[in-house]
């Protein structure tokens, strides 16, 4: 640890970083899988020249492959519940009482039923779409210049109704329906689960009727395969032909689950799921996982916006996936020698590919190319520094401010730099922070954040959260090492409540961030004004409750603009 970082932490504590448990929101838990226990930890990497502790897996020594925390969790928004000063339920609270099995009529009148509708409509359309599936030969090369637009609150909505469905059939003699108050589901196991059904608009009749009702609890899979307008998986071949000649495809990177491969001018990350072969010594994640970080993906995606847009809030910051594809069959041949190459120029850690049989599923995650990660990154100047930690920061606090986002594992692998190399552009970022449009300058560097594994979001219909208690590694990293020591901080602001809404977290990777930033300019000589600036920035942020918080520090003040500031951009030219 630096000389003086554990009193910056002992300002963090005291600026009120560690609040109490407090119940805000009625919560489901899901009971988190153990560890597989096939996981034998290294602590002996190395990071910079120093020792540094990797939680991975045997072979594992790099921070980017890190987690493999298995069980994804989430949390039915209660309507009207304030989440943005949600905290933590108390672990201690008595289970709630046994619930009657009656089901109420709100006293206000019928329930509205359009969501129900356009839900029950949906899956009318899949059904009909699995009757005559489409042919396959009307998905084409070309797909990158049309990313596909998904209709997030009906998927968000199938998604709850599905979830909520499912555990009612999985339990049914314990729930009770009551459109005034939540749904109870109290068993024996530790699983309760509390929900609030009136924003499900049950039918009519169902009201009326006595649940569980049949059939429409769409299972992760099926519901993978709406979101993908697929009736069937489809081959990777096929998916990687809309993109480029199968023979051009390289791989990029990896990770514990994924395989990046550059496909035209998109990335595509392969990550196999549902199946029994344990991949680079994981137990393959499962589909309800997967639906779950498509989700994030496509929250974050929201957030995207074109200059014109008049988003509340908005950035560019976070990876644009342009698609998903459902996939299964054995391992494409042209994938295998992708990988075979890197293989043999960089040496890979993971499982080679030809294991996989022809029943094994994948999901194919479409991405924009967001370059290379900034640990492999070399900044040039102090600008690409400002640049590289405005960028971030206004991306967090945007997402803040849009769906109480926090990244929880923002190490240097996932944050991805490309130079702009369009010189024709104004080489600014246009972001919407709570109505507010700003510009923040660039330096011709666009950085975008990647990897929302760990992530947890509200997306107003549901948390979705990792409940990090479960991977106890994570926090065991050497002492002193910067990236351990942030996951630590975490532990220590959420008091293992990782469900909770605590935007510090943003706070403590952007602290981290300014320590990467020193480590990497320490070799360009910027001078001791510059360390000095740095250090005192990362000193400051130290009492800052949130990125938004940091984004108001003087050190983005000559770099951040309003944008009405800003109008002509010929003005700007002549700034810059
Ligand atoms: N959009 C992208 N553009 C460029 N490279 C990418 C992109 N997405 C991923 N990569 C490369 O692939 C690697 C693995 O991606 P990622 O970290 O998302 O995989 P993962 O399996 O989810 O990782 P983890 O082991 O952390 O779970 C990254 O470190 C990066 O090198």
């Amino acid at each position: 640890m630096a000389s003086g970082e554990g009193d910056t932490w002992s300002e963090i504590v005291a600026s009120g970083g560690l609040r109490p448990p407090h119940i805000a929101v009625v919560y489901g838990r899901r009971q988190v899988e153990q560890s597989s226990g096939r996981r034998n930890m290294d602590v002996t990497g190395s990071f910079g020249g120093q020792q540094r502790p990797s939680f991975v897996p045997r072979k594992r020594t790099s921070w980017n492959r890190s987690l493999s925390i298995r069980g994804r969790e989430s949390i039915f928004v209660a309507p009207g519940a304030n989440l943005q000063n949600q905290q933590k339920p108390c672990r201690a609270q008595k289970r709630p009482p046994k619930p009657c099995n009656q089901v109420k009529k709100t006293p206000s009148g019928p329930p509205d039923l359009r969501k129900e509708k356009t839900y029950f409509e949906e899956v009318d359309a899949f059904e009909l779409m699995e009757e005559s599936p489409s042919p396959k030969a009307s998905w084409t090369r070309g797909m990158e210049q049309n990313p596909i637009n998904h209709d997030l609150p009906a998927i968000l909505e199938r998604w709850k109704i599905s979830n909520i469905a499912r555990r009612v059939l999985s339990e049914p003699m314990f729930v009770t329906m009551d459109l005034e108050t939540p749904i109870i589901k109290s068993s024996t196991k530790e699983t309760n689960i509390i929900s609030s059904f009136d924003k499900l608009n049950i039918k009519e009749e169902a009201v009326e009727t006595s649940i569980p009702w049949s059939g429409e609890a769409l299972t992760a899979f099926e519901q993978l395969l709406m979101v993908c307008r697929q009736s069937e998986p489809v081959t990777l071949a096929e998916v990687f032909s809309a993109y480029c000649e199968l023979e051009s495809i390289k791989k990029l990177g990896e990770g514990t689950y994924g395989e990046a491969y550059r496909a035209g001018t998109t990335v595509c990350k392969v990550v196999p799921f549902d199946g029994d072969l344990i991949v680079n010594g994981e137990t393959q994640k499962r589909s309800e996982e997967i639906l779950e970080e498509v989700l994030l993906s496509l929250t974050l995606n929201n957030l995207r916006s074109n200059r014109g847009d008049e988003k509340k809030d908005s950035c560019n910051g976070f990876i644009e996936t342009k698609d998903f594809r459902v996939c299964r069959g054995p391992y494409d041949p042209c994938l295998i020698s992708a990988w075979e190459d890197y293989d043999a120029k960089c040496g890979s850690e993971n499982d080679h590919p030809k294991d996989f049989t022809s029943e094994q599923s994948y999901i194919v995650f479409v991405l924009a190319d967001g370059g290379t990660d900034l640990e492999s990154f070399a900044l040039v100047d102090y600008n690409e520094a400002r640049s590289l930690l405005v960028q971030v920061t206004a991306s967090l606090a945007v997402a803040e401010s849009a769906c109480e986002f926090e990244h929880r594992d923002l190490h240097w692998g996932n944050i991805l730099l490309a130079q702009d190399e369009n010189s024709d552009t104004n080489h600014t970022m246009s972001f919407a922070l709570q109505g507010k449009r700003m510009l923040a300058r660039t330096f011709g560097l666009n950085v975008s954040i990647i990897d929302f594994t760990l992530s947890r979001m509200n997306t107003g219909t549901v948390i979705l959260f990792l409940d990090l208690s479960a991977d106890p590694a994570l926090f065991q990293g050497k002492r002193g090492d910067k990236q351990a020591e942030t996951y630590r901080r975490m532990r220590d602001i959420t008091q293992e409540h990782w469900e909770g809404s605590f935007p510090k977290t943003n706070v403590v990777w952007l602290i981290y961030l300014v320590d990467m930033v020193l480590h990497k300019t320490k070799s360009l000589a910027l001078g001791a004004k510059v360390d000095r600036e740095l250090r005192s920035l990362k000193k400051r942020l130290a009492s800052c409750e949130s990125a938004r918080d940091c984004l108001a520090d003087p050190f983005f003040s000559d770099i951040l603009l309003e944008d009405a500031q800003l109008f002509p951009m010929q003005q700007l030219e002549s700034d810059l």
